[in-house]
Formats: structure tokens, sequence, C-alpha cells
């Protein structure tokens, strides 16, 4: 999956990810009462309402994007339906031909990662049969518990040709608090990222790992240690537009081969239409609002890339 996800980036010259993180309040008005006629003010109600919402901005998007990131948090909270809403938005995506990052960030003990593997990125057995449940491409992971909460995790992506990316440095204000703490003269986070590296040494694709990091666009000067530290691991870049990374921030998270990082916007693409710079859409065109946004991240990268 890791070559796939290379190959797409690649292709469309993007490496970016849509963060596909909706929350109600930035669902445009038409969308949420017409769900709302058909299924009352319910959990169904708004888990239609995500879905449609997710649905106009994966068609308005897909084909200048390699990849999605929904962030499973935002529809947990709509409980069962909410599920259901994650589940159908992966399969659309995957019928776009994007590749899905699920955003669950799991890690547990070794019997519970494997479930959680199993869960969203192979197949449970039932009797004689297989299934799949979740079935993303990748998935995030938190490796606080250590090698023995994460081993299961890359045992299932290795048999299913699927891939990791494991939080090292996290973009949030707080991330330092326990990721900075230094350990024999080392910030934590130096040392997760040399794990990251050592796990990923052996689960190699074609140029990359398929085992992962993530490492927050909020902390560039860390992304950069972080970058030579780990040469063949591929990094999830979270913390672009709302939380204020910017394209000039992000050079230093690829490599010279132009490759290497692969940077997430959620709310700075899918609620574009309420930002001043994207008003001229209206709520209506939400969706077109989130193209020209995703236009605009990439040409933000792609001069910062050139300009290095
Ligand atoms: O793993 C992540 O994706 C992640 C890690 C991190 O360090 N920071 C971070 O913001 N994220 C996720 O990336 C998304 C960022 O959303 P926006 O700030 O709206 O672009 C959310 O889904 C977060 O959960």
């Amino acid at each position: 999956m890791i070559n796939k996800l290379i190959e797409k980036i690649r292709k469309t010259n993007a490496p970016i990810v849509v963060g596909l993180d909706p929350m109600l309040n930035y669902i445009p008005k038409h969308i949420q009462e017409k769900a709302f006629v058909e299924f009352g003010e319910t959990l169904e109600g708004a888990a239609e309402a995500i879905w449609q919402f997710n649905k106009g901005i994966v068609d308005a998007t897909y084909d200048l994007i390699p990849a999605v990131k929904p962030q499973i948090a935002m529809y947990e909270q709509f409980g069962i339906p909410g599920l259901q809403a994650y589940k159908k938005t992966v399969d659309y995506c995957k019928s776009k031909d994007l590749v899905v990052i699920g955003d669950i960030k799991r890690g547990d003990i070794g019997s519970t990662s494997a479930a959680y593997a199993v869960g969203h990125l192979g197949h449970v057995q039932v009797g004689s049969k297989k299934y799949a449940g979740f079935d993303e491409d990748f998935a995030t992971v938190n490796p606080y518990l250590g090698s023995d909460g994460v081993k299961p995790f890359i045992d299932v992506c290795k048999e299913e040709n699927k891939g990791l990316f494991i939080l090292v440095k996290t973009s949030n204000p707080s991330s330092g608090e326990f990721q900075d703490r230094l350990i024999d003269g080392r910030p934590l986070y130096e040392w997760v990222g040399e794990k990251v590296a050592e796990w990923g040494k052996d689960h190699m694709g074609k140029e990359y790992s398929y085992i992962g990091a993530v490492v927050g666009a909020t902390y560039p000067e860390m992304g950069k240690v972080l970058r030579k530290l780990m040469p063949k691991t591929f990094i999830l870049v979270p913390g672009y537009g709302a939380q204020g990374g910017k394209g000039a921030d992000l050079v230093h998270f690829f490599n010279e081969d132009g490759l290497g990082a692969i940077v997430n916007s959620s709310r700075g693409i899918i609620a574009a239409y309420k930002q001043e710079a994207y008003a001229e859409f209206g709520e209506l065109n939400y969706a077109d609002a989130s193209r020209k946004a995703v236009e605009t991240m990439i040409a933000d990268i792609d001069g910062a890339l050139q300009n290095r």
C-alpha cells in the first residue's frame, strides 16, 4: 500500500491528505435539514448529514489528491450510526481509488492491539469464514505501550499489504509535556522515531517502509531532525492550516527526492467555505470551496519545495 500511496502522490503531484473530520457545525444547513427531514434530529440524521457532506467533498476533490484521512472520533460521537457513516466513507473513498488512512490512534497490550489491527486492517475469522471489518489502507497507532503493543499491527500490515503511521511527535500545544522529555540526554520523540525506523527496516516497500510516522507540521525544527533520523520512513504531517502550519514550514519533512512526507489538512479543506478567502463560494457550494482550498494547499507546498 505504501507503493500505491507513493505512485498516487507522483501522479497527482500532491503530497497531501484531505482530512475527513466532519463536525455538525461545519455541515451546511441544506445538508443537515435534508437529513433531519428524512431521519429526524437523531443520531441517524447526524450520520446521514456527515456522510452526504463527505461525499460532496470527495466528489469535488478526488481527482486532485492521493489520499484521505477520516478521523474516527468525529464519527464515533454519533454512536453506531456514526460508525456506519465512517465505514461508508471508507468504502466510497476506496471506490474512488483514494488511499484511506484510518485515523484511529489505537495501541494497547498485544492481544488487544491484535484485535484492533484485525478489525481495521485485517480479516477476522468467523467459523470457517473471514471478514474485513473497516478495511482501511493505513491506520494511525499510538506507541506508548511499546513494541508488543505495536507488533500486532505490523504483523497484520505485512499479511494484508497495509501500512501504519505511528505517533512520534504530535502537533498539539502540549505534545512536549511527555514527548520532549530528555532521556539519556535525548528527547523521547527521538527515541520513538529511532524505534519506528528500526521497525520499518524489515518492512520495506519499493522505496519507503510501510511503517510510517506522524510528526506535526507545527514543530518544523523537530521535523528536520526526525527526517534525518528516519530516512526511509514516510511521515504523515498533520497541523497544516487550522493549526497554523504553512508550506514553508514543511520543506524539511521531505527528502531530497521530493518524497517522504504527506501533509494533512482537515478543517482547512472541509470547512473552507467558512473562511474569508473562499467566502465567494457560499454555503451551497461548499464542495467547490474545498476543491479550491486543495488547489491552494498543493500550490503552497509545491512552491515551498521548489524554493528550498
Ligand atoms: O494522527 C493524526 O492525524 C494527528 C496527529 C497529530 O499530531 N495532530 C493532529 O492534528 N492529528 C489529526 O490531524 C487532524 C488535524 O485536523 P485540522 O487541524 O483540522 O487540520 C485531526 O484529525 C487530528 O486528530
